[in-house]
């Protein structure tokens, strides 16, 4: 073990109500809205192929001309009962909306940067309605905010001067005052999403986020901050020089799921996923695959199945409409959770092992087990291999509680039959267990 003194000062999960809720949650929502929305990805008609909320970094496109766009930010068709409504109707639990990315652009009204949206033809803040329109639509609220800056001068992406280190000191000042100023304007707000914390600079300020970790728990009680704030005394992100996770959460998988159990060191975790290949903010030609709801909604099954919550994307246009296809896609996921959603909410992983037709999840409510199918094997038997000790008293589709025949094969194992194997979509299967002997009596005594 390393001495640490800027390391994880909590080893293992958070257990407090508010750690709990989000852990429950299953489904969430991110939301990237800036002034990248209103390019969508292309500029003087050509288009960049990189992720359309960092077209500032494109060479083709002047900074000043970027950060001009402010005049012309008016999301007129704004409405943030529209977004919550969605978000409802989709089945997500928790949104997570940017305040600033790394342009440095508010949509709050700052007091402590003129780039802010007071400054713009819409000029009113868009961080509050929205805040207030998911609260009372019963979706927890998170507030995206990017330690890098661009806009600052006292930004670094180093420190190698003495003179870096009295701008970057200004800086940090400036990031602690603008994220009091968002907890303060929005207190419904239930954790910080941090981001633009990988440079060399933030990296040489583990002391100074892990005081400001503490601070903004001081003042915001129960305010969950993931892995992405902390640096420890040696510059390591997400796990300190010991291997300890340093946040409430594992905040690496981007565009990733863990590959299995053990991938996610028993730490609690979310990943956060494009619809597209890649890109968050809006790209008005979406280059490569776009997600289909299927694969989604599997994406879905194997984090919550594996612990975790899954986070999708939506990239609003600069008039803060959202595209018609990501629309459907919230509609489909939403129609499948409204009957599926008893295998996702409150639940998590189960120790049985992993088989082909797809995933197991466990109810942290009632212990109930749940089957989310995805691949129908050929001959329509769905093989269940329970942990020791733990049989299958009964099976049933969850969608009309419809019992499936249980066959008992060698040892614990079953083979749960579908009558039709034509399903279209993924479907669910409840399992009962009990204790003690198997329950349904094998068909397999041939006389
Ligand atoms: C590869 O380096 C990256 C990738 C994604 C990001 C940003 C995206 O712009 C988006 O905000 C995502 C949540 N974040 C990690 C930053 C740096």
């Amino acid at each position: 073990q390393v001495p640490l003194q800027h390391g994880a000062h909590r080893i293992g999960k958070r257990t407090d109500a508010d750690m709990n809720r989000w852990r429950d949650y299953g489904l969430g929502e991110f939301i990237h809205m800036g002034l990248y929305s209103i390019l969508g990805g292309d500029y003087n008609s050509m288009h960049y192929d990189g992720a359309a909320e960092w077209i500032r970094s494109w060479n083709k496109l002047p900074h000043e001309v970027y950060d001009n766009l402010y005049k012309k930010f008016d999301p007129k068709n704004f409405d943030p009962e529209v977004w919550a409504r969605m978000a409802k109707n989709m089945g997500v639990r928790y949104v997570t909306i940017t305040t600033k990315h790394h342009d440095g652009f508010c949509l709050w009204p700052s007091k402590y940067t003129d780039f802010n949206i007071t400054k713009t033809p819409y000029k009113k803040d868009m961080i509050g309605p929205l805040v207030k329109a998911f609260d009372q639509a019963g979706i927890d609220v998170y507030l995206y905010f990017s330690v890098m800056d661009w806009h600052q001068a006292d930004w670094r992406y180093d420190l190698k001067t003495v003179a870096d280190s009295v701008a970057f000191n200004r800086f940090k000042t400036f990031t602690k005052n603008q994220l009091t100023e968002l907890l303060t304007l929005y207190p419904q707000t239930k954790g910080l999403w941090f981001d633009g914390t990988w440079d060399n600079s933030w990296k040489k300020s583990g002391a100074f986020s892990d005081s400001l970790d503490q601070y903004l728990k001081k003042i915001h009680p129960g305010l969950i901050i993931g892995s992405r704030l902390r640096a420890d005394d040696y510059g390591n992100r997400h796990f300190d020089a010991n291997g300890h996770l340093m946040g409430d959460y594992e905040q690496g998988w981007e565009r990733k799921i863990p590959s299995d159990y053990t991938a996610t060191r028993g730490n609690d975790w979310d990943c956060i996923m494009t619809i597209p290949q890649n890109g968050w903010g809006y790209s008005k030609t979406w280059m490569g695959h776009w997600k289909t709801p299927y694969e989604l909604i599997e994406m879905l099954a194997k984090c919550v199945s594996l612990d975790g919550n899954f986070v999708v994307n939506f990239g609003p246009k600069g008039d803060g409409t959202f595209r018609k296809k990501e629309l459907q896609t919230a509609d489909s996921i939403g129609a499948w959770m409204k009957v599926n959603h008893e295998a996702i909410y409150n639940a998590g992983y189960l120790n049985w092992t992993k088989q082909d037709w797809g995933y197991y999840t466990r109810s942290r409510k009632d212990g109930k087990i749940y089957m989310i199918v995805f691949n129908v094997p050929i001959n329509g038997a769905l093989k269940v291999s329970p942990a020791k000790k733990e049989h299958i008293k009964k099976a049933y589709l969850l969608q009309d509680n419809k019992t499936l025949h249980v066959e008992a094969l060698d040892g614990n194992d079953v083979f749960i039959q579908l009558e039709q194997k034509n399903q279209q979509e993924p479907f669910v299967i409840v399992l009962e267990t009990g204790q003690g002997g198997q329950a349904v009596e094998g068909e397999n005594k041939h006389v």
